[in-house]
């Protein structure tokens, strides 16, 4: 189980295939604590493969010149909100305490219709179009499993909407949802410019916006850090923790469904720093893939019929469904939908032309 040692956390890995009889236990357990659990990628998962390949397709497509990249930036009127390529310094996550934006470049990717992208892509996407929708289905088949485990850990009645209650608000056959598919890359730079201080970053300090995210890394491009949760130190992810053939797959709790467990679930901050560099040696590339996984955007943001829930609820008076938790008061009876607190989420952190997140 998950372990805060001083100012580390062992982050649990957990098996949730059918043979893991605790799986669903063991998932809210880790859920309420940390925020953060891998887990591993076995008969559940997604095949490795699918994974180098979308690995291999981001690294063509940043690697590409900034012409092919620019006719899909974020700013462009073609590519909708919140979609397309974000150039080096575009984001700033923390913009307290960074004095530059981020020291990455990004690609969002919202949802595919009738199996094809809502936005252009650029050359290098737009030849592997059907791998990019293929593995984005398999990322959203893999967060329902969670959300089914999820219902289970937290006792939702079969009368209440049993084990199909999360997933069932994730169905997209239903109607459209934020999900977005996100491409990450941090180039490397040489030991000598490397920053000071926490004023220059790769990805500042910041929670995650939607119901789960699937974060997907490489071995050797370390960087990630969880806020411990009950101070303000940070400590490292690791890539592989077990050193596992098939890497685990990372997942953290985001805001929304933070706020619609009441609380129970923490959406935790994290980062991703600049890794020490050995003797004067150039800090290496580091290239990750984020799914963010948002309810359908009519999904109302109901209390969750669980005992579990209610009675973390009742412990902790302070937590009332009329306060979002980040995104304000809600007017008397206002029910908030999934895209309605996405709305709010990224106006409180951007202002009213909010552009980037996800
Ligand atoms: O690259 C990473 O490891 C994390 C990225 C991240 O947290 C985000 O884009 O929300
Ligand atoms: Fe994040």
């Amino acid at each position: 189980m998950a372990a805060e040692n001083g100012d580390t956390v062992t982050i649990p890995v957990i098996d949730i295939s059918e043979e893991n009889k605790n799986a669903a236990e063991d998932l809210v357990d880790a859920a309420a604590k940390y925020g953060f659990v891998f887990v591993k990628n076995n008969i559940a998962g997604i095949p490795p493969s699918e994974i180098s390949q979308m690995f291999n397709l981001s690294e063509t497509l940043f690697k590409s010149s900034v012409e092919v990249k620019e006719t899909c930036s974020i700013n462009s009127a073609k590519s909708g909100k919140n979609r397309g390529w974000l150039a080096m310094h575009t984001e700033t996550l923390d913009p307290a305490k960074q004095k530059r934006g981020d020291f990455k470049e990004a690609f969002n990717i919202g949802e595919f219709k009738d199996g094809h992208p809502q936005q252009p892509f650029p050359e290098p996407l737009a030849v592997q179009e059907t791998t990019v929708g293929h593995f984005m289905n398999s990322c959203h088949e893999l967060c329902n499993r969670i959300h089914v485990l999820f219902a289970q850990g937290l006792q939702i009645s079969e009368s209440a909407g049993g084990s199909s209650w999360f997933s069932s608000r994730h169905d997209r056959i239903k109607g459209p949802s934020g999900s977005i598919l996100r491409l990450l890359y941090y180039p490397s730079i040489p030991s000598s410019l490397l920053p000071e201080g926490e004023t220059d970053i790769r990805a500042g300090a910041h929670s995650d916006y939607g119901s789960i995210t699937l974060l997907f890394q490489l071995p050797g491009q370390p960087g990630l850090e969880i806020r411990i949760p009950s101070g303000t130190s940070w400590s490292p992810v690791p890539v592989n923790p077990h050193n596992e053939a098939a890497l685990p797959i990372l997942v953290n709790i985001g805001d929304l469904l933070s706020y619609w467990t009441g609380g129970l679930f923490k959406s935790t901050v994290h980062r991703v720093i600049f890794p020490k560099a050995q003797n004067g040696e150039a800090i290496g590339d580091r290239y990750s893939i984020a799914y963010f996984c948002h309810p359908l955007d009519k999904a109302e943001l109901v209390e969750v019929p669980s005992p579990v829930v209610k009675a973390y609820m009742e412990e902790n008076k302070g937590r009332d469904m009329s306060i979002g938790m980040g995104v304000g008061k809600l007017d008397e009876g206002q029910i908030l939908t999934a895209k309605g607190h996405l709305e709010r989420r990224l106006a409180a952190t951007y202002g009213s032309n909010a552009q980037g997140k996800d």
